[in-house]
């Protein structure tokens, strides 16, 4: 199929060697010239992708004509925050034509309106077919053709499936999931988690803080989904859980590196502008601390990651306020299941 990807960033690179792999016509655009010309140069996205070898059957462009017309697939891995602009731009230039499939692989909630990637396609174009392509996924490893497995979810089970055909091979396995809020919850709110674990490592607490984090983060995270109307399960699945994982324990994460940065005594902004790549749980954070206040939930690693990032609240007095809060019951609903109540 003739699949577009709108930016070469890292994930937008690694994706375009496994279309061009599995025999697509693929085209990256970008909006910046030098780094087109750069990579048709010398074969590879430096910046973003160290040491791959990009083949010369994937084409880079920075004319969004070139790029887009004709294109069946046009897949966006802009940052989240950039997205709603880059579908307005996209929409203007009359690229999104009936018939063409969009996915959407970033995985973050708009600061200013408090939408998912779906819900923001949704109301700038009602009728889009959408599909969001997620899981625990390093690019530098997919790039390296490391085994993957990835969700693909939409609304339309065909689009799901088409876009599984699209990327499965021998080293990506991907399933599908009819449930995209959760889905895109589970992406964009384990960046948080992730930046927090980074921040536990940077302080030098230990692998119980960690697994701590991640536990009670994918509860976190399935408590303010399934208030968005996403289904529980999909929180113990490969964009759940699994995703959790890999950016909590991975040195690839770029929230995780951005966490211990910030753990060893940097600032946000110097710490963000260190990774040099997007650390989108920098700008989920407020997202999700607003939802959060939005549908009145108790959402605790998120309220005091919100308070070190935003507010500039110690990294170890917020430990603490996580550690002294009221006890309580591991799972509300078990509590009624003692069997002995003295
Ligand atoms: N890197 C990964 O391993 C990975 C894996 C899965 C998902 N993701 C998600 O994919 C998204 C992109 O991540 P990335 O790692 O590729 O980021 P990146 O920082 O490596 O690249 C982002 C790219 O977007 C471009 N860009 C930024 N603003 C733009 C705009 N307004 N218009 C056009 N282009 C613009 C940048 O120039 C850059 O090329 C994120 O949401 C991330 O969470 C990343
Ligand atoms: O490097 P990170 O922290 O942006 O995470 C990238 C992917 O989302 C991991 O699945």
């Amino acid at each position: 199929m003739k699949i577009a990807i709108v930016a070469a960033g890292s994930w937008g690179t690694a994706l375009s060697l496994v279309l061009n792999d599995n025999g697509h016509d693929v085209c990256v655009w970008a909006r910046n010239q030098s780094q087109v010309d750069k990579i048709n140069e010398t074969g590879m996205n430096e910046k973003y992708l160290k040491n791959i070898s990009i083949p010369k059957s994937i084409k880079f462009t920075s004319n969004m004509k070139s790029a887009f017309e004709g294109a069946e697939i046009i897949l966006f891995s802009v940052p989240s925050q950039q997205y709603q602009k880059t579908l307005e731009k996209m929409i203007e230039g009359g690229f999104m034509r009936q018939g063409v499939i969009l996915i959407n692989v970033s995985k973050g909630i708009d600061m200013n309106t408090l939408e998912t990637m779906s819900q923001i396609t949704q109301r700038l174009l009602p009728e889009q077919v959408f599909v969001t392509l997620s899981g625990p996924s390093h690019a530098e490893e997919v790039s390296q053709k490391l085994p993957t497995a990835l969700v693909s979810a939409s609304k339309s089970r065909k689009a799901a499936e088409l876009v599984q055909d699209l990327f499965a091979n021998d080293y990506i396995r991907v399933y599908t999931n009819p449930d995209v809020v959760g889905v895109e919850i589970s992406g964009a709110l384990k960046n948080i988690i992730a930046l927090g674990a980074g921040i536990s490592d940077g302080l030098g607490y230990g692998d119980n803080a960690k697994a701590a984090l991640i536990t009670r983060g994918i509860n976190e995270i399935a408590y303010l989904g399934t208030a968005m109307g996403a289904t529980v399960e999909t929180f113990r699945g490969l964009a759940g859980v699994g995703d959790l994982i890999v950016t909590c324990t991975s040195m690839h994460s770029r929230n995780r590196r951005c966490g211990i940065l910030i753990g060893q005594g940097h600032s946000f902004d110097e710490s963000i502008e260190a990774i040099g790549m997007v650390v989108e749980g920098a700008y989920t954070i407020k997202s999700a601390y607003d939802l959060m206040v939005k549908f009145d939930l108790e959402m605790p690693i998120t309220t005091e990651l919100y308070k070190v990032l935003y507010e500039g609240k110690d990294a170890r007095v917020a430990v603490n306020s996580l550690m002294s809060r009221q006890k309580k019951h591991e799972i509300d609903e078990y509590a009624k299941g003692f069997e002995i109540w003295e």
